[in-house]
């Protein structure tokens, strides 16, 4: 990784995804639950491979089967029968998997586990189908099918390195196992010629593999990132004012869906430039981040949001609050605060910092301005009233 980035990564390890950045990733593998969001990442970024490699398979095995047809017509009977069953079977997967790829996200997901097993199939089938090559020795022969597969699988199903390395080993072993059952010992020697090729090409797909999926991975940490940052106040690590501003719509139209209370809590320290001219700008930014953290902790609920929406103003969201609770909560945070004892000695309301609250509860009609302006107004009531204190609108 460049210096600067790991400079950036540095500057972000209060996020989930900068502290993975740090950690690293050699193993091909994040925390839980950034895990679980890649692999949905990796499985919607691979919906075109799949399609495409599901085309693939039909197109490749379906020519096979045309000219397998034509060519072993009148010579092997029971052979072709077989030979035809096999390559058919072969082919559902690939049905299968165009099906499944066309459908809606929550199926996609299901699918995503089902890929690597389909695969198997799929090289199983086509390594039997190498062996009664092997055996039969017919002039021509579209042999290594297997091999073919076992590339495919660290490309086209957007599963993880893991999953397709498992997946190939598993066609490699159970090519070995069906070797050993059908083939006599001194056939067996030869065979082991062909092990030895999906080897290799298993050991090069999962080289190229590795690989890709490092960058893939760093990609996908890097984008979240960006998106973190573009919704984040780089300081406090609180939520920012645009993504404040849309989040209040999005949980005003959840409240009007489910006819649920809904309350904004402005808030802003008091006597903050006197803090600042007294103890300097940097202990007021220490100031700022030591507030937003207790004001953090008051955002418990998923759909609850706690930003900065200013210099030393800040916003609380809460979803499925009313009146008496949210002044309940406001009464929390005046005594959360009290109890921090942060020392103000410019502050006419006592020795320590404090904040005033502004309250505003929606009502049915109301726009995401109005109710801004409502908070806002209550705030300003707050102020005037001597500070310390919250005020309903
Ligand atoms: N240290 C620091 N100061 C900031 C930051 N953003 C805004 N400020 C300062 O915050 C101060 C806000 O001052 P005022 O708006 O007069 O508010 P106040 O002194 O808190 O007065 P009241 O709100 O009436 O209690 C200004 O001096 C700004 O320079 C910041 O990120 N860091």
């Amino acid at each position: 990784m460049l210096s600067l980035e790991h400079q950036s990564a540095e500057d972000f390890r209060d996020t989930p995804y900068g502290r993975q950045l740090l950690a690293g990733f050699r193993r091909l593998l994040f925390a839980p639950e950034l895990e679980r969001e890649f692999r949905r990442y990796l499985g919607y970024q691979a919906r075109l491979a799949q399609l495409m490699g599901a085309c693939l398979l039909l197109l490749v095995v379906g020519g096979y089967l045309y000219v397998e047809r034509r060519l072993f017509a009148h010579s092997e009977p029971q052979w072709l029968r077989e030979l035809t069953l096999l390559r058919v079977l072969q082919m559902a997967p690939g049905v299968a998997i165009l099906i499944m790829t066309l459908f809606h996200r929550r199926i996609r997901l299901i699918a995503n586990r089902l890929f690597p097993v389909l695969l198997v199939l799929v090289g199983t089938i086509a390594a039997r189908i190498d062996i009664q090559y092997e055996i039969l020795q017919p002039e021509l022969a579209f042999r290594y099918g297997a091999g073919l597969l076992i590339v495919c699988s660290f490309f086209f199903l957007g599963i993880t390195f893991w999953r397709a390395l498992a997946s190939a080993a598993a066609i490699v072993l159970f090519d070995v196992m069906m070797a050993a059952l059908i083939l006599p010992s001194n056939e067996m020697q030869v065979h082991w010629i062909s092990v030895s090729y999906y080897v290799l090409l298993l050991v090069i797909g999962a080289i190229s593999r590795y690989i890709h999926e490092y960058s893939q991975r760093e990609q996908f940490l890097v984008r979240k990132l960006l998106g973190w940052v573009a919704q984040h106040d780089s300081m406090t690590g609180l939520a920012n004012r645009r993504s404040f501003d849309t989040a209040l719509k999005q949980v005003m139209l959840q409240a009007r869906r489910d006819h649920q209370p809904l309350a904004l809590l402005l808030l802003d320290l008091d006597n903050f430039k006197a803090y600042n001219d007294n103890l300097g700008h940097p202990a007021g930014d220490a100031l700022i981040r030591n507030f937003s953290d207790l004001l953090g902790s008051f955002s418990r609920r998923p759909m609850d949001l706690a930003a900065r929406v200013g210099g030393e103003e800040f916003a609380l969201l809460l979803h499925n609050c009313d009146a008496r609770s949210a002044q309940a909560i406001a009464g929390q945070i005046l005594s959360a605060l009290a109890e921090r004892a942060m020392p103000h000695p410019a502050s006419p309301q006592g020795a320590f910092a404090t904040t005033s609250i502004g309250i505003a509860v929606w009502k049915p009609g109301q726009t995401a301005e109005q109710l801004y302006q409502a908070a806002d107004a209550a705030l300003y009531g707050a102020k005037q009233a001597g500070k310390n204190r919250y005020l309903m609108s």
